[in-house]
């Protein structure tokens, strides 16, 4: 990957710089320029934030992106009315970063920063103050002048002000310096929405006074006069209990929550009296979301091939920034990675681990915890904004110098990394589909790493195409595990044939015989069973059985998706819901069915089938809460579950002991994925859920269920031939113009007006055409969906050579083409979305 930014200097400014461009919230291509006041120009640097004009009249927040000499040709520079940070909360290797990521991805730099920022940090277009919520006025370190505290009244008022509130409580215009004054004196925070503002957590702790720490006598005395007040005598043993304060008096200054220690129903009047009476004294604390943990356990000792892999994969990292780790499942690559994030961060760099989903966090965020502790940060969607608020500050401060986590977390304020893992770095869910940035984040760790000057490890049992292509080209270092680790051996296949079975009478509830004897043998040996169904694109629907009607959304042209539990037909693409019909509303009939098998009806049937095995389910439905998918795996972990079926969410990196059969309900759901990687995603998903089976010493089973079971593809995975597999899928990608032989861009244009839609998706198409670049240039077709949310949408499919050039003058050229376009009056209101390197 090339930068296609250039080596522009990115130091803070010189005497000759006056103007800067700032990033703004706001939906625009790029950053707008700005003069740097003689009085402000000490204090410019990249990544502060500035309050400066927009427009006639709003007054916006901003970044500083880049500080130059250069006066904008369009128009002319306002200046900047003030410096809000002295010291930046985002670096220059981050803006850097947005930068890149904004031309790649042809999105706004705006819309970058939108998704970089965790909310409570983040700007938007219209910024609010409000008061700090550690800030104490009464005992405030600093004096207020009039103005301040005229500020400060009227916060305590409001929980929050616009600008324009301000201007209006202090009638004059120019009130920025009175707000960075406050902003400096830590009385107030400038953020966004005040519902997703950052608020510290504080505990109110209580703690004996220090006499009776001091002298034992003291404290003896007491326990005399409390003889006769048993509930004040009560609320002091359970202190005591809970803080022995004999053995370690020091434990005593951080005290005891208050809550605790009123929990077991002890009266808060009593310990009022004794706060009154002197002998306890509460205070506030600020309290770490993020609990402390002490590292509990020692890094494995590696395998000889572990070890071997390492010394591998250091030895590419001298002459290659990126390598990939390809070890099948249940090779161990988490002990490995274990084995490098320990040597990094001894040498004083940082480590990022990206993983792809949250259900894959727990098992190996648990295991990284154990050896690395409290130095470890985990960033993930279902963590609360508070939470990312405080991991990010982590990140700033020092305190996490390794991260774990999701896409998201490759915007982190790193300034030294040293290593970006992506584990699983084949899965879809590195790419963000919407909104923009629609980037991967896998391709996006390339870059990051690039920037820190970092090396990339990419580790996978069944990588992608891109990154085994790169990696066979030389460009990656490449480093294999071809064994499992300890005695477990690769599982066993079974082909089951449903058509076969349907003939013979042998079908149950859509479960071959084979299927069935499998998991009887494993429950009867008290084993565990994962049942794999395929969600993507299949999801159950009702369809009348007399004429054919299905269920469709009003607002969108798509099927409604069949929910068995709530009884509900809802649109997943716009969130539109109904009752489930009880007659046809095409005919009248009452013989709806249901169609398409959900992971709901999986589970139904086999508690059919096998009435006194205990039975589990993991997809979105059953995962919504925040510690969802935690339970599940727990329950499943701790034998409590015998069979858990489940959609993708199963297959990703768990690693269960006592597994020893997967089945898989419709092998012939995952050959039929819409697009050219079909081949690639069922060779990917078969083989990673059947890496689930036999993890230990007895040996797994894996039975894939399927109609069609002589489909060559099936017999490519039970070999296990990924190279021998990749050559020949490449030399159809190679023949009909596709990744990775070539870089795709597809554009959707949309519109609520279907002629409009169209319209614009021609006039785009044919100024495509015209860029003089190599490329192929498809479309515009109406999209898969013809239509969502009551917008109608076309799309452009562009073939680009993979050279760099040749994708950074489409790029250009392609935003010039957008802008001209939406300029044109019958096109204001379209919508073009453009996704580089779609998936
Ligand atoms: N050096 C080691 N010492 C002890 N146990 C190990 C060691 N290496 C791996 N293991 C164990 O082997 C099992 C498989 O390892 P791991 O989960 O890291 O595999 P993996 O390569 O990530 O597989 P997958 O691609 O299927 O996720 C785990 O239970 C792990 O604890
Ligand atoms: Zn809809």
């Amino acid at each position: 990957m090339q930068s296609l930014f250039g080596d522009e200097d990115f130091s803070p400014q010189s005497a000759s710089l006056s103007f800067a461009d700032v990033i703004l919230p706001v939906p625009i291509p790029r950053m707008f320029t700005y003069k740097i006041p003689r009085n402000l120009l000490s204090e410019i640097q990249i990544g502060a934030r500035v309050i400066v004009q927009f427009g006639r009249k709003k007054i916006l927040t901003g970044i500083i992106g880049k500080v130059h000499n250069k006066a904008p040709q369009a128009y002319e520079a306002k200046p900047i009315l003030e410096v809000l940070d002295i010291q930046p909360s985002v670096n220059p290797l981050q803006i850097r970063f947005w930068v890149w990521m904004s031309e790649y991805y042809c999105c706004h730099i705006g819309e970058v920063m939108f998704a970089a920022l965790p909310s409570g940090l983040r700007l938007s277009s219209e910024s609010k103050v409000q008061s700090n919520p550690n800030f104490d006025r009464e005992n405030a370190s600093y004096p207020m002048d009039e103005r301040e505290d005229k500020i400060l009244d009227a916060l305590e008022q409001n929980s929050e002000l616009s600008y324009e509130d301000c201007e209006k409580v202090l009638g004059i215009k120019t009130i920025h310096p009175i707000l960075k004054s406050l902003v400096a004196k830590e009385a107030i925070l400038i953020f966004e929405k005040v519902q997703e503002k950052y608020t510290p957590k504080i505990e109110t702790r209580v703690r004996l006074t220090a006499e009776f720490v001091s002298d034992r006598k003291i404290l003896e005395t007491l326990f005399e006069e409390l003889a006769k007040k048993p509930k004040q005598e009560s609320i002091l043993l359970k202190y005591l209990r809970d803080v022995p304060i004999f053995n370690s008096p020091e434990l005593n200054e951080k005290g005891l929550d208050k809550s605790k220690l009123l929990e077991e129903g002890d009266s808060e009047s009593s310990l009022k009296t004794l706060i009154k009476n002197g002998v306890f004294e509460s205070f506030k604390k600020l309290i770490n979301r993020i609990g402390e943990v002490e590292p509990e356990k020692e890094a494995a000792k590696l395998s000889t091939s572990q070890a071997q892999a390492v010394q591998e994969i250091k030895g590419h990292f001298e002459d290659k920034n990126t390598v990939l780790l390809h070890g099948i499942t249940g090779s161990g690559k988490t002990e490995i990675y274990i084995q490098l994030i320990r040597e990094v961060l001894e040498s004083g760099s940082q480590v990022l681990l990206l993983l792809p989903e949250i259900a894959l966090t727990t098992q190996i965020v648990n295991r990284l915890q154990q050896v690395f502790g409290s130095k470890m940060g985990v960033y993930h969607s279902k963590y609360s904004d508070n939470e990312r608020v405080e991991v990010w500050n982590g990140v700033l401060s020092g305190r996490f110098s390794f991260v774990v986590g999701v896409r998201s977390s490759i915007f982190l304020p790193f300034d030294s990394l040293g290593l970006i893992i992506v584990d699983e770095e084949h899965e879809s869910s590195y790419k963000q589909f919407d909104p923009a940035p629609r980037f991967q984040a896998r391709d996006a760790a390339i870059m990051l790493a690039y920037f820190h000057q970092a090396k990339t490890l990419l580790g996978s049992a069944t990588p992608s195409f891109e990154t085994y292509y790169n990696a066979s080209k030389g460009k990656y270092g490449y480093v294999q595990l071809t064994s499992r680790f300890g005695e477990s051996a690769l599982p066993e296949f079974h082909l089951a044939n449903l058509a076969a079975d349907r003939k013979k009478n042998l079908l149950k509830l859509d479960s071959t015989r084979l299927l069935r004897e499998k998991i009887q043998e494993a429950l009867g040996k008290n084993e565990q069973v994962l049942i794999f169904q395929n969600r993507r694109g299949y999801s159950p629907y009702i369809q009348c059985e007399d004429c054919g009607w299905t269920g469709q959304c009003v607002q969108c042209d798509v099927s409604l998706t069949y929910h068995q539990f709530a009884e509900e037909l809802r649109c997943h693409y716009c969130g539109y819901k109904e009752k489930v019909p009880s007659d046809c509303s095409a005919c009248g009939s009452t013989q709806l069915s249901t169609m398409g098998m959900g992971t709901e009806r999986i589970e139904e049937s086999l508690i059919l089938l096998f009435p006194e095995a205990r039975m589990g389910r993991m997809d979105l439905d059953t995962t919504r809460s925040k510690y969802g998918y935690q339970r599940i795996l727990d329950e499943f972990s701790a034998g409590q579950i015998d069979i858990l079926v489940g959609t993708q969410m199963i297959t990703k990196g768990l690693d269960f002991g006592r597994v020893t059969v997967v089945g898989i309900w419709d092998g012939d759901r995952i050959l039929n994925f819409p697009d050219f990687r079909a081949g690639e995603r069922a060779y990917q998903q078969i083989t990673q859920v059947a890496g689930r089976a036999g993890r230990r010493s007895e040996k797994g089973q894996v039975v894939i269920q399927s109609r069609n079971p002589e489909h060559p593809l099936f017999e490519q995975v039970i070999r296990g031939d990924y190279d021998a597999f990749f050559r020949k899928e490449m030399m159809d990608r190679k023949q009909f113009f596709y990744p990775p032989y070539v870089k795709l861009v597809k554009i959707t244009t949309r519109h609520s007006d279907h002629k409009t839609a169209e319209k614009a998706a021609i006039a785009l198409h044919r100024q495509m055409a015209q860029i003089a670049v190599k490329k192929i240039v498809l479309g515009p077709e109406k999209g898969l969906i013809g239509r969502i949310k009551n917008q109608y949408q076309f799309e452009s499919l562009i073939k680009l050579e993979r050279s760099g050039t040749t994708q950074t003058t489409f790029k250009e050229k392609l935003g010039e083409i957008l802008q001209e376009l939406q300029a044109i009056p019958a096109f204001r209101s379209v919508r073009w979305i453009v996704d580089v390197d779609p998936s």
